[in-house]
């Protein structure tokens, strides 16, 4: 997180900043409403003239004019007179209380003219008073909040016309792999299609990045070094999938070697995704995700969102951690704290957490239905169900603040 750098303000169209993070707090210039309003569509009356009125002895009103909603009334409402206004409408000067128009009745073959009340109302009865639903210098988002529908009508109601809102990092995404083919292409033998840079690309975009991709190389050292070299110079931080591990074509530190970057940190004490390996060259990250689908997903969730949350003014930018009780049991002891891909159930209140299917590194299918990992700290012999366990939420744009206490130090 010290490599990771605050983004620049750009102004998007309100109508297309939904899911946007916003660059400023979002402060009420103004009273909501701006003037006492009608809640009702009914009469604008003075509530003293109504205070002998019961039904036995009803008032009887004048009505002096109308009034619909976005129109001024210019009289003021004078001794048993009424204003006929609608939902909305601002109250008229004198009145103080509106009488819903169900309540009152016309005086027969005075139609307009008059009407009969049989209930007393007290002053402020049935007004919508300026200010009730927010005052004058409330915050009402924070910068780096996620734009939601409800933020958006706030921004129009405030007059963002235009929105300042983070602008998004460009984030490249290059496949590394000689068994790689094109989605489009037929299997092949000992081939396999590239799934995991459309896994990232969407995964970029749910985080709040724009994706950009560079394509899937094949394992050469020297054409590897100059895509990555290219790709790196057109966006803010590259992900790069396969050959980061030992084997014989894992050329990643090789490449970071070559290109003279600095490598932070390259395994953690964690599964799947060890071999994640991040480097730095001229203050841009260079994230090399395993090529095995499961560690390269988790790998995007733990060290590439929350840099891009961050860049995007977020507060908490870590994936959110939740407690949820364990659904079944998960019986594979753990020498590394490990993350399971897994989905959350609701059950009468109570969250639950099953694994979302086949749980190696290597694994797609879990992957579908995961909106979760389920932390399973190392050391440990197994979980039973019932157990209560920490999950980071996939869905989520709230996030959480620095998640981990007890990290284990580098064992280099
Ligand atoms: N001797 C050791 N072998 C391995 C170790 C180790 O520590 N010592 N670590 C294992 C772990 S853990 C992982 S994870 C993998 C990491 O492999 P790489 O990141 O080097 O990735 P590749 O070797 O290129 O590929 C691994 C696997 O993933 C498939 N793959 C690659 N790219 C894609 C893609 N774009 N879409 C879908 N699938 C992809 C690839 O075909 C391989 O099956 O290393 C272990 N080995
Ligand atoms: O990075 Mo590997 O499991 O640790 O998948
Ligand atoms: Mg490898």
């Amino acid at each position: 997180m010290d490599f990771a750098i605050r983004g620049k303000v750009e102004f998007v169209a309100l109508e297309n900043s939904y899911g946007r993070f916003l660059a400023e707090d979002l402060i009420a210039d103004h009273d909501v409403p701006s003037f006492d309003r009608s809640p009702y569509d009914g009469f604008a009356v003075r509530s003293e003239d109504t205070a002998q009125i019961t039904r036995m002895n009803p008032g009887v009103f004048e009505v002096i004019g109308e009034i619909g909603a976005g129109s001024v009334f210019h009289t003021v409402v004078g001794r048993n007179q009424a204003v006929r206004i609608m939902t909305g409408a601002q109250l008229p000067e004198g009145a103080d209380a509106v009488v819903m128009l169900e309540l009152t009745k016309e005086i027969a073959g005075e139609e307009g003219k008059r009407f009969e009340l049989k209930r007393p109302l007290k002053s402020g009865e049935n007004i919508s008073f300026q200010g009730e639903d927010t005052k004058k210098g409330t915050i009402l988002a924070g910068k780096g909040s996620v734009i939601t529908p409800g933020i958006a009508a706030l921004l129009a109601t405030f007059g963002y016309h235009e929105v300042p809102a983070a602008k998004k990092p460009v984030i490249g995404v290059l496949a590394t792999g000689s068994e790689l083919l094109d989605v489009n292409e037929p299997l092949q033998p000992g081939k396999i299609r590239n799934s995991n840079s459309y896994m990232i690309l969407a995964q970029i975009e749910r985080a709040g990045g724009e994706a950009k991709y560079f394509g899937k190389f094949s394992d050469d050292l020297e054409q590897c070094i100059n895509a990555v070299r290219e790709a790196l110079s057109q966006v803010d931080l590259l992900i790069t999938t396969g050959g980061v591990s030992v084997g014989d074509y894992d050329y990643l530190p090789a490449i970071y070697e070559k290109l003279g970057a600095d490598v932070l940190f390259n395994k953690i004490a964690m599964r799947p995704g060890s071999v994640t390996t991040v480097a730095a060259l001229d203050q841009k990250l260079l994230v090399g995700l395993s090529g095995n689908p499961s560690a390269c997903f988790v790998g995007f969730e733990l060290f590439v969102r929350p840099v891009i949350r961050h860049h995007n003014f977020h507060l908490s930018p870590h994936v959110r951690k939740e407690k949820a009780y364990l659904g079944e049991d998960f019986s594979k002891a753990n020498p590394f704290t490990r993350f399971v891909r897994a989905e959350l159930h609701f059950n009468e209140g109570r969250l639950t957490v099953l694994p979302s299917g086949f749980d190696k590194s290597s694994a797609v299918s879990s992957l579908a239905e995961a909106n979760a990992l389920i932390i399973l700290p190392g050391g440990t012999r197994g979980y039973q169900a019932g157990m209560m366990v920490d999950v980071l939420l996939l869905d989520d744009q709230k996030g959480s603040d620095w998640p981990w206490e007890n990290i284990v130090p580098s064992y280099k």
